[in-house]
């Protein structure tokens, strides 16, 4: 089995004075009509995709946007055990955007119409309130890593919840830059069955299952273009 590499998450600071201020989102608008939209299973209990839940209209706003917020080029240097990570990213602790996200994309209305309580480990309350921008310029990459699941408090009511899959919104498409999974072998010695690699189209969400059960899992390098990415995560009751 491969070393479990992190990809710790930064966690938003609770100092008032270090916190970035959530930025001024643009509308989500237009979309497509939720009832339009429909989850496609790519590996059963582990990856589902939504083609289109951004229209190219919504993805050019706001890669427009996004490119105007103080986006910073990581790591340098990754921590022990953590993910080797170059791309330029941005982060907010901003519970209304995600609040937006949740409800005017589409996605509440998908997750629930495709839910019992088992697919998404959880009775999903929302969208983690941590918002992370990426963009990846030729060269950049996200190697192989396992996402954490993370603990927190959701909502006004302060609900003890945490993370049970990952959303990535993909904002553009560009040669290279596709996620790509790696399921483990199901006998220890067995042959690994083969990579699932998810091509970018621009507008998609992709929904990964993370913590115990995560795929080992990267963001392969960008050949040319920009690949820009939305990442939140789905929340449950915990
Ligand atoms: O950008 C990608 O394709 C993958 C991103 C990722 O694995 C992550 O945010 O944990
Ligand atoms: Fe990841």
């Amino acid at each position: 089995m491969a070393p479990r590499m992190k990809q710790t998450q930064p966690q938003p600071k609770t100092e008032a004075t270090t916190k970035t201020r959530a930025p001024n989102w643009p509308p989500l608008t237009p979309v497509i009509p939720a009832a339009h939209l429909s989850m496609e299973t790519v590996l059963a209990g582990q990856i589902v995709i939504i083609r289109n839940l951004f229209t190219s209209a919504l993805c050019r706003n706001y890669v427009s946007f996004l490119s105007t917020l103080p986006l910073t080029t990581t790591p340098g240097k990754p921590k022990r055990g953590e993910a080797v990570r170059v791309n330029d990213r941005f982060q907010v602790d901003d519970p209304a955007f995600a609040n937006r996200l949740w409800e005017a994309s589409g996605l509440k209305y998908l997750v629930e119409m495709n839910e019992d309580e088992t697919t998404f480990d959880g009775k999903v309350l929302g969208l983690n309130p941590n918002i992370r921008v990426y963009r990846y310029r030729p060269g950049q990459f996200f190697d192989r890593h396992y996402d954490e699941s993370n603990k927190l408090q959701f909502g006004e009511g302060k609900v003890p919840a945490k993370t049970t899959w990952t959303l990535l919104i993909y904002l553009t498409t560009c040669e290279g830059g596709e996620t790509a999974f790696y399921p483990e072998a199901l006998k220890k010695g067995g042959r690994p069955p083969n990579p699932i690699v998810v091509p970018l189209e621009t507008g998609m969400a992709l929904l990964h299952k993370h913590g115990d059960d995560c795929l080992f899992h990267e963001g392969k390098e960008v050949r040319s273009g920009e690949k820009w990415v939305l990442r939140s995560d789905l929340v449950v009751a915990r």
